[in-house]
């Protein structure tokens, strides 16, 4: 795996052990009596940026929910060697963060507010690497979050996400519904969390995907078709058409979705 700037090369979370840090085998997810995971298997690494791909709709959303234990599934989860599959989504998040699709963000509560909210009971809260990583959130802090921009709410439920030491940070999409021009604020911010926790990301926007991820997870009907370094995919033009029906564009214009964003 090639480090990207600003990654460390492990995590808080990493033990030096080998094998992975997450450990999915075999997960199947029905949901309204549609199969939509059929026998997914994929591995996070203890270190940097791991993206999960995939046209709209193939799963992938799902099958982070389901490592989170969002939805009910059969498979296997483990985490840090550690079988997690049965354990309620309130334990799995004490060690693995979350950023949803939709960000979560409370847009009538401050900023300083939406942190506070984040806080866990227990264990320290990790404000001075927030601010450091995201200066703007402490300048910003008495600022309602629903008058922030669509990159600041990100910036702000990342920042959220790494108030508490995690062993591992899921992202989904967060560029969605974002301009074009905030995709690199976005992209930024994904590689400075990469630097404290390994992140297991979805998304759609090649560009971020290329600038961000070392490994790649490719989808496609509920099923894993690739998996490898994340470079040598998008330099496969061919490939990369094949499986995500995009062709190369010039970076930062080219999504999944073969349109900006
Ligand atoms: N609660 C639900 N009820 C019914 N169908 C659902 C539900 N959640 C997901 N699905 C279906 O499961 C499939 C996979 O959805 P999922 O959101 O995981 O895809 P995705 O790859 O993340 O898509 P996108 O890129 O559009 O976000 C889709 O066909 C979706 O319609």
């Amino acid at each position: 795996m090639t480090p990207k700037p600003g990654t460390a090369p492990a995590a808080p979370g990493a033990r030096g052990a080998a094998g992975p840090l997450l450990r999915v085998r075999g997960l199947h997810v029905w949901i309204e009596g549609s199969h939509i995971l059929q026998g997914v298997d994929l591995s996070v690494p203890a270190s940097g940026v791991t993206a999960v791909l995939g046209r709209n709709g193939v799963g992938k959303t799902t099958a982070v929910k389901a490592v989170l234990g969002l939805v009910p599934r059969t498979g296997e989860v483990v985490l840090e060697g550690r079988d997690i599959t049965d354990r309620p989504t309130y334990e799995i998040t004490r060690s693995v963060g979350y950023v949803p699709e939709d960000r979560g963000v409370f847009n009538g509560l401050t900023v300083a507010e939406n942190l506070r909210l984040a806080q866990r009971a227990g264990s320290p809260s990790r404000y001075e690497l927030v601010h450091e990583l995201f200066p703007e959130l402490r300048e910003r802090a008495s600022q309602p979050a629903g008058t922030l921009s669509g990159g600041q709410q990100q910036m702000l439920a990342i920042g959220r996400a790494l108030l508490n030491e995690n062993r591992l940070l899921v992202v989904d999409e967060p560029t969605k519904g974002l301009a074009p021009r905030v995709v690199a604020e976005v992209a930024d911010a994904v590689v400075r969390a990469a630097a404290d926790v390994p992140v297991l990301l979805v998304e759609q926007n090649l560009a971020l995907v290329r600038r961000v991820a070392d490994e790649a997870v490719v989808l496609d009907a509920g099923r894993v078709v690739h998996t490898g370094a994340a470079a040598e995919l998008l330099e496969d033009a061919e490939r990369t058409r094949e499986l995500l029906g995009v062709s190369r564009a010039p970076a930062g214009a080219e999504s999944a979705q073969g349109e900006d964003r």
